[in-house]
């Protein structure tokens, strides 16, 4: 998969959050994009996702193989109401539903977004360590439980790209060493962009994007 930004800026009425981001991100590669609290991580996170519109430039999407997804148009773009099939987003302002038990979220969300293969929900309840709590509604889990949903929810999602914006907000050292696990076991031929400000969240992105050489 590949995603490209062509000139891309953003503004919230008369603040320019970045402007002039041209870049390509592709299959295989992890990316941190980088910057001081309130400098546009997020924004530009969720313009990538094609969560919020860019206020200029263009942003393009094509994966391989054109033909074989419904959602690939004529030159093999994307447009972005079928980005969701391609695309899994775990972020701190994404909500769960929080009267479902994590095995009915996880049934939920399957059926939009298939897992990978040979991945179950039970596995994926076991491996984010939320076996003892699988039949209490997600409204009674910690905040750092909903994020191991959350993660899990992304990560183990049968899609070529992750955006995860704030990986481990909430997490403790075990759930930070089991989302650098699950990094290294998952995401390798993946395109992940994480957007961060801990270098225990991006260590393992080759590529760096510091939003304030954008504004
Ligand atoms: N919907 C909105 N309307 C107006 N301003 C907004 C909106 N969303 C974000 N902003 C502003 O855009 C700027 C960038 O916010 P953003 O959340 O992208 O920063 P960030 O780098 O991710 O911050 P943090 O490290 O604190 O998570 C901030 O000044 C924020 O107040």
């Amino acid at each position: 998969m590949k995603i490209s930004l062509t000139k891309a800026g953003k503004r919230f009425n008369r603040d320019w959050i970045f402007r002039n981001v041209t870049y390509e991100f592709t299959t295989g590669n992890a990316y941190a994009i980088t910057g001081p609290n309130g400098s546009g991580k997020s924004t530009l996170l969720q313009v990538i996702g094609g969560a919020l519109m860019m206020s200029e430039g263009g942003l393009g999407y094509e994966v391989p193989g054109k033909g074989q997804q419904p959602a690939i148009t004529g030159n093999g773009k994307l447009s972005t109401d079928n980005l969701y099939q391609h695309i899994a987003i775990a972020a701190p302002y994404l909500e769960v539903i929080e009267e479902m038990t994590v095995t009915e979220l996880l049934t939920f969300h399957t059926r939009f977004k298939p897992f990978l293969p040979a991945i179950t929900i039970p596995k994926v309840i076991e491996v984010v360590g939320l076996g003892k709590a699988a039949h209490k509604q997600i409204r009674h889990y910690s905040s750092g439980m909903k994020q191991r949903v959350k993660l899990a929810q992304a990560i183990f999602s049968d899609v070529p790209c992750l955006l995860l914006d704030e990986p481990c907000t909430n997490l403790d050292a075990e759930g930070v060493a089991l989302y650098q696990q699950l990094i290294n076991d998952y995401c390798s031929d993946r395109l992940v962009i994480v957007s961060s400000n801990d270098i225990q969240e991006y260590g393992f992105c080759k590529e760096k994007i510091s939003i304030l050489d954008y504004k």
